[in-house]
């Protein structure tokens, strides 16, 4: 039978009775120091021998005993012999017992092959490195429960440390489960999805300091998952089962977690990240994990590291957040705790920031976000304009160089943020598909740096028009269509499956109007409200045969060896306030549009006419 009834247990509540049902004693070991970056030790380490070990120069130039040149001046320069009053020394050379100090080179004066003349006094001591400097032996050096960074490996070396006492890194088992999952570097049939979300958090483990053990694809049968389970749990000190978790008929992984051990909860108060399962078994922590990869990652991050953590007694990592305007509402759900991946960039002296579209199951979003926006479990909705507080992941300064787009969309605007940061080190290019009236609401406000648009009109005052392209659009069909499509009337033929771009795009109003001059008033394609977010999605659709026609730039056609037909040529131009094309990222914007590297782009994706690339219009 299946359980479809699913816990919500707060999130906080969650981890809580996961840390209190476990227990670690990790064994220490030895390691060497050269190695042992990452490692956390388990005892004080103190310092087995000096830094410098004896005196030492910390200057070029000559030892002396301060003695000889008491009295020392312009006018009465003191005269020494090598070998018995000085010798030639370097920066880091033992100092002998017979000097007490150095006199930089700058300062000596060379008389002859064997004499130098000095015409200042000297303090004992001076540039001298004394032993122990740096470290002393006996000192202290890194405290228990340290994590080892390659400083610390340094003065390890340093203190004449060579092996090091650390705790045992925890071995973590990973099961992803599906039968319909492959591992990477095996070849894929149709039906079968490539298993990544083990990838993933076999780096996590690293990033966080354990082992990870991939035991690879467990196949969605009961008796092998609780074997494989078993023998993980026997093999690891913890185990993440991935998908299986939830509802589904074939989601083994909580009943079997029942049947080995004790199962604390199912079902997490958040969205996404909804079906977890915590187990112990054997006195071992066992996650189940959902299969959705947005999902997978976030409840990596609320359970798995922070047992990591408990394994070696450490602190909590402290989350940097920054405050940012939201450009548009973000909707919660009821009862759960969200989280909002979040574009995030810097206009106008302001942080702003604009949820990213899709769901758990959408990587994409979690690699494009540069923040995450938490929304609590008894709030259900922040309104455009609020300030709200984000969690970073990208660093502030990666988010002051984001120029963020807002409008229309075109295969060749992502190889305008491909390029972006090969002409312009650390600059980046984040976009938002919506229509032009939102568009131009958007860019006044200060929510976006720029605004591509499709239409060439009056630019108004305070705002400048570069054109990027003019791009080729046309009538796009699949194989499914054995005649092509040529005419915004031949989208009416019955049987063929449109599919559109979101309302307000540039292009559903212009096969509107087409339709229209044609007298078809009032009839739309069969599929007129089926949506894709960009060109590319569209086509991907039509390249499976899930859709028969669309209407989109030729560079998408070319790339998916669909069949295109003229329809229009159109010009794809960039409004930019004036106060941000004079500054900084206007200037990057600039450099970007007229770069070689973003022209021989174009012309690879091809249907571009670029004679006005980069050009005010
Ligand atoms: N009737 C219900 N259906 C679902 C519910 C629910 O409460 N009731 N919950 C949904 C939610 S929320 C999530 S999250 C998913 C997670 O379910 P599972 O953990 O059982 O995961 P699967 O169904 O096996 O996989 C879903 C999906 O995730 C991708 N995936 C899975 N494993 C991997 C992997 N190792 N690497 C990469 N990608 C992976 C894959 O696309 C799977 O199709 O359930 C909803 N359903
Ligand atoms: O829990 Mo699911 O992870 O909401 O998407």
């Amino acid at each position: 039978m299946r359980n479809t009834r699913l816990d919500s247990i707060p999130r906080d509540e969650a981890l809580h009775q996961l840390l209190t049902a476990v227990d670690f004693h990790p064994e220490k070991e030895e390691v060497s120091v050269s190695n042992a970056c990452g490692r956390v030790t388990s005892h004080p380490v103190i310092a087995e021998r000096s830094m410098p070990p004896h005196a030492s120069a910390a200057m070029d130039g000559i030892a002396v005993q301060a003695e000889m040149l008491q009295g020392a001046s312009l006018e009465k320069p003191v005269l020494l012999r090598e070998g018995r009053d000085f010798i030639y020394i370097n920066t880091g050379d033992l100092l002998p017992s017979a000097f007490d100090s150095v006199v930089m080179i700058e300062k000596v004066k060379v008389v002859d092959k064997d004499r130098v003349q000095v015409d200042e006094p000297v303090n004992p001591w001076k540039h001298v490195r004394q032993p122990g400097e740096d470290v002393a032996e006996g000192e202290v050096i890194l405290s228990a429960r340290h994590t080892i960074r390659p400083v610390d490996q340094g003065v390890l070396l340093a203190a004449g440390v060579e092996q090091v006492s650390v705790l045992r890194r925890p071995r973590v088992g990973i099961l992803p489960t599906g039968s319909e999952m492959v591992p990477p570097g095996l070849p894929l049939e149709r039906g079968q999805l490539r298993e990544f979300n083990g990838t993933v958090f076999k780096s996590l483990l690293e990033e966080c300091g354990a082992e990870p053990d991939y035991r690879g694809v467990v196949p969605d049968r009961k008796e092998i998952l609780s074997q494989e389970i078993s023998r993980a749990v026997d093999m690891c000190d913890m185990v993440v089962v991935n998908a299986g978790s939830s509802a589904g008929s074939r989601d083994f992984t909580p009943k079997v977690l029942q049947d080995l051990g004790d199962v604390l909860l199912h079902g997490v108060a958040t969205r996404p990240g909804k079906p977890v399962v915590i187990a112990v078994v054997k006195g071992k922590p066992v996650l189940g994990l959902p299969g959705y990869p947005v999902s997978a990652y976030l409840s990596f991050d609320w359970f798995v590291r922070p047992l990591i953590q408990k394994w070696y007694g450490l602190g909590r990592d402290s989350v940097h957040v920054v405050s940012a305007r939201l450009n548009q509402d973000v909707q919660g759900k009821m009862g759960a705790e969200d989280f909002i991946r979040m574009q995030t960039a810097y206009v106008n002296g302001e942080y702003v920031a604009s949820p990213l579209p899709g769901g758990a199951g959408v990587t994409m979003s979690v690699v494009r976000a540069a923040s995450w926006l938490r929304i609590p479990q008894d709030v259900q909705r922040y309104h455009a304009g609020e300030r709200v507080t984000l969690e970073l992941v990208k660093p502030l300064e990666a988010i002051r160089k984001t120029l963020l787009l807002a409008g229309c969309d075109d295969p060749l605007l992502d190889w305008l943020g491909a390029e972006a940061s090969t002409c312009c080190p650390g600059w980046s290019i984040q976009r938002e598909v919506m229509e032009e009236e939102e568009g131009w609401k958007r860019l006044r406000n200060g929510g976006c740096h720029a605004l591509v648009v499709y239409r060439r009109a009056g630019t108004p005052d305070g705002f400048v028009r570069i054109c990027i392209a003019e791009r080729d659009m046309g009538w796009i069909t699949g194989s499914t269509v054995s005649k092509p499509v040529t005419c915004a009337a031949d989208l009416l033929r019955p049987g063929l499956r449109f599919i559109n771009l979101p309302p307000g795009s540039g292009i559903r109003e212009r096969i509107k109007r087409m339709l229209e001059a044609k007298q078809n008033v009032g009839s739309v394609p069969n599929g007129w409200e089926r949506v894709e977010t960009s060109h590319w999605k569209a086509a991907a659709s039509l390249s499976e045969g899930t859709a028969d026609v669309m209407v989109g730039p030729y560079s998408v056609a070319k790339h998916y060896g669909l069949i295109w037909r003229p329809a229009w040529v159109e010009p794809l131009d960039l409004i930019v306030p004036v106060t941000v094309w004079e500054e900084t990222a206007g200037n990057t914007l600039k450099k970007i549009l007229l770069s070689q590297a973003f022209r021989s782009a174009a012309q690879r994706l091809g249907g571009y006419n670029l004679s006005q690339m980069g050009q005010l219009v």
